[in-house]
């Protein structure tokens, strides 16, 4: 049974404003998945889809296997949610939060086990919540989405407001929560920290999802140059036709003792480098791949330069996703 499953959901506002279109996706369970697109892709409305905050316009969701929109109670009662924004009491403190919602859930869990968990210390946690910091208000936040084990973490941003430290240390909770078997859903538009802690993406614009896979997969669907370069000790004469003539390769360029390859696919990269292993000695290897930021460029069409037709990238992963 998958975590979450969406079919052909969709969400109009007004007549011009399609915010999700005819969405199917399948997070299984036990997955980290991360749920990427450029502002206003339609994320957060995603989220508030299946948490039953906003209805659909057509199509339908489930999640854990219960229905959205009939049984949201079952859902909840499983779930550990991190919204966009969270709001905080002022008065309260930090500590009366996660014990209002450990009330809520009917749970037993220590609160100081889980601030500790979360990095919020116990002398800030005294303290009432208008006086934090949004990093400290994030993690509270996380601490209170822990709250009873949930089979499923819906986390939108997460790392919003965090520094260095705080963003790294969300990253172990993450993982830690995946080791225990826990699904992690999350939206973001931190791509260091999709590619740090994701099993797969699926990457949205403009209310439509333009791609899922791991992020190797989608590396190779579009066929992104990557490129290795290798010192070697002399370049035999027929090296460089050799290797033009392998597929995959785009180009062969020689500076002095250093060969670069660029290559269609990453595995290319291997047989390049057995080739060149193979006709002279390699003294050292430098490897590129195709970076994270250019591949999400090209999945939302924002690509302006460089190899590759971005346009005709899109369309046909687009084809790909809709098959
Ligand atoms: N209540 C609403 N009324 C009208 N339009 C809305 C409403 N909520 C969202 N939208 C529109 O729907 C589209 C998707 O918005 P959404 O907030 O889901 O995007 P997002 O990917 O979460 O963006 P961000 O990363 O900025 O949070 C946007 O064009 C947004 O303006």
């Amino acid at each position: 049974m998958p975590a979450i499953e969406t079919t052909a959901l969709t969400k109009r506002y007004g007549e011009n404003v399609i915010a999700v279109d005819d969405l199917d996706l399948t997070v299984e369970e036990g997955e980290v998945f991360g749920f990427l697109g450029p502002n206003g892709a339609g994320k957060s409305t995603t989220i508030n889809l299946l948490l039953d905050f906003v209805r659909p316009t057509e199509g339908s969701a489930t999640v854990l296997g219960y229905d959205v929109q009939r049984e949201p109670k079952a859902i909840r009662s499983r779930i550990g949610v991190l919204p966009e924004g969270a709001t905080l009491y002022d008065r309260l403190t930090g500590r009366e939060h996660l014990e209002w919602v450990i009330d809520n859930k009917g749970s037993d869990d220590d609160p100081a086990a889980l601030l500790e968990r979360v990095g919020l210390e116990p002398a800030a946690a005294a303290r009432s919540a208008g006086g934090y910091s949004k990093g400290m208000a994030q993690r509270l936040g996380f601490a209170m989405a822990l709250v009873g084990d949930p089979d499923l973490l819906i986390l939108d941003e997460p790392s919003s407001g965090l520094d260095p430290k705080g963003m790294q240390e969300l990253r172990e909770i993450i993982t830690a929560e995946a080791d225990r078997g826990t699904t992690v859903f999350f939206s973001s538009h931190i791509l260091g920290e999709v590619e740090a802690v994701c099993d797969r993406v699926g990457i949205m614009n403009d209310g439509r999802l333009v791609a899922t896979g791991t992020l190797d997969a989608l590396r190779e669907n579009l066929d992104l140059a990557a490129s290795i370069s290798l010192t070697v000790e002399r370049v035999p004469d027929a090296l460089v036709a050799d290797l033009e003539a392998h597929e995959g390769v785009h180009s062969v360029t020689v500076d002095g003792s250093t060969i670069t390859v660029s290559c269609a696919r990453t595995p290319v990269k291997y047989d390049v480098v057995t080739q060149i292993g193979a006709a002279t000695t390699v003294l050292d290897i430098v490897s590129e791949d195709t970076s994270l930021e250019r591949l999400f460029n090209t999945y939302t069409n924002g690509e302006q330069s460089g190899e590759g037709d971005a346009d005709a990238d899109l369309a046909a992963i687009e084809s790909e996703v809709s098959a």
